[in-house]
């Protein structure tokens, strides 16, 4: 006892608190730090996954409600750190059971590199970017997963000039909805798109909110994948929920945001780097689309003005990882592609490999 205190009981309730989303307790993730009672004030320390972890607040709420339970009347100060690098690979650890649990992310597609493409707002290039990213990577043979999560927005059906119907087999316990492949040079992608669903693009456009992230959950756990070497995932403009569901569902995916060179355009932009990193997602870097194009003469026209990427990546503090011409071709982006493989390689530490290692460890054996 101190101060009164059940120091024991206060510690063991605090962390008994569940991490919604990881699905562990606090004392489980090793998050909870010192416990300190004087007359006056309780000190708490917890480590997040980020600062900007969105149970934070939550946390903070439960470890209040708790306090002034066992502890009345003192005023609560709440000390937060993030995880060292051991404590973060736990809780991804724990992040990928819990997505297991739910049976929401298939195991094929957790040693998956995920790249998402955002943008502020509509209109620059996003989908036209994903699209030729995911084609670029094929390059070498490789299977790329194309996953339009822009569900009532959709164009890639129309970047692929693909029409069909997709179709679902399986039992009624157990259905999967097969891609439409495509071929690319030696490679393939596969894609899924709400334009491949819906006989009427106004049917998708009632979908708000749940519904949104739900259908994202049905592209991630309910489509026959296979083993993508990468999967792109290509967002709706903004913030919103389909943003949250992706970080949920796959929390190491990566996102790209393209902008256009207009230095007006960057406000809209760096709100969805930000956004994306309270969701605990990795920013790679920013791609600046419709930067130039050459005229007969040979110079450079920069019809759209300049600096719009460069000054998106300096508040995100990414690199600028390409600035694309009008008119692209697949060259352009094949660099793209190069760059962010090395990125993702580069970035690949120690905690993901063992976390690549932990999902094929989890993996059924024939589907490796
Ligand atoms: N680099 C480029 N060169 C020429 N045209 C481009 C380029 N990038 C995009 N476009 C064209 O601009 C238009 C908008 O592109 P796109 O649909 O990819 O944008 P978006 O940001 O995904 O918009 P939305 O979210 O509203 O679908 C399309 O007609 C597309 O063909």
């Amino acid at each position: 006892m101190t101060a009164g205190v059940d120091i024991d009981e206060l510690r063991a309730r605090i962390g008994a608190i569940r991490d919604p989303e990881l699905d562990a307790t606090l004392s489980e993730l090793g998050m909870l730090g010192d416990v300190t009672v004087t007359a006056t004030t309780v000190r708490v320390g917890i480590a997040l996954t980020t600062l900007g972890c969105p149970a934070r607040a939550r946390f903070r709420g439960e470890i209040g409600a708790i306090v002034d339970e066992l502890a009345p009347g003192r005023s609560l100060i709440v000390d937060e750190t993030e995880l060292d690098h051991a404590g973060r690979a736990r809780a991804m650890r724990a992040a990928r059971a819990a997505a297991q649990r739910r049976a929401e992310v298939p195991a094929a597609l957790l040693g998956t590199d995920v790249i998402a493409v955002a943008s502020g707002k509509g209109g620059v290039g996003k989908s036209t970017v994903a699209h030729a990213l995911a084609r670029a990577l094929t390059h070498g043979g490789n299977a790329v997963g194309l996953l339009d999560a822009d569900i009532w927005g959709f164009s890639q059906p129309h970047l692929t000039e693909r029409r069909e119907r997709l179709v679902a087999r399986g039992t009624s316990d157990r259905w999967e909805i097969e891609p439409a492949r495509i071929e690319v040079d030696d490679g393939e992608l596969r894609l899924v798109s709400m334009g491949l669903l819906v006989d009427d693009a106004d049917d998708a456009i009632m979908w708000r909110g749940p519904m949104l992230a739900r259908a994202l959950e049905h592209f991630v756990a309910d489509v026959a994948w296979g083993q993508p070497s990468t999967l792109v995932v290509d967002l709706p403009p903004g913030t919103g929920d389909v943003p949250l569901a992706l970080a949920r569902l796959l929390p190491d995916a990566r996102v790209v945001v393209v902008t256009t060179p207009s230095p007006l355009a960057v406000e809209v932009a760096v709100r969805a780097g930000t956004f994306a990193r309270k969701a605990n997602l990795d920013v790679l870097g920013v791609i600046e689309n419709l930067s130039w194009l050459r005229c007969e003469h040979g110079d450079l026209i920069r019809p759209f003005g300049e600096g719009g990427g460069t000054l998106l990546a300096q508040r995100l503090g990414v690199p600028l990882l390409a600035t694309l011409p009008i008119g692209l071709v697949d060259d352009d982006v094949r660099v793209v592609a190069e760059t962010i493989t090395r990125e993702l390689a580069a970035r690949s530490d120690h905690c993901s490999a063992r976390l690549w290692a932990y999902a094929r460890l989890a993996q059924p054996q024939n589907d490796r």
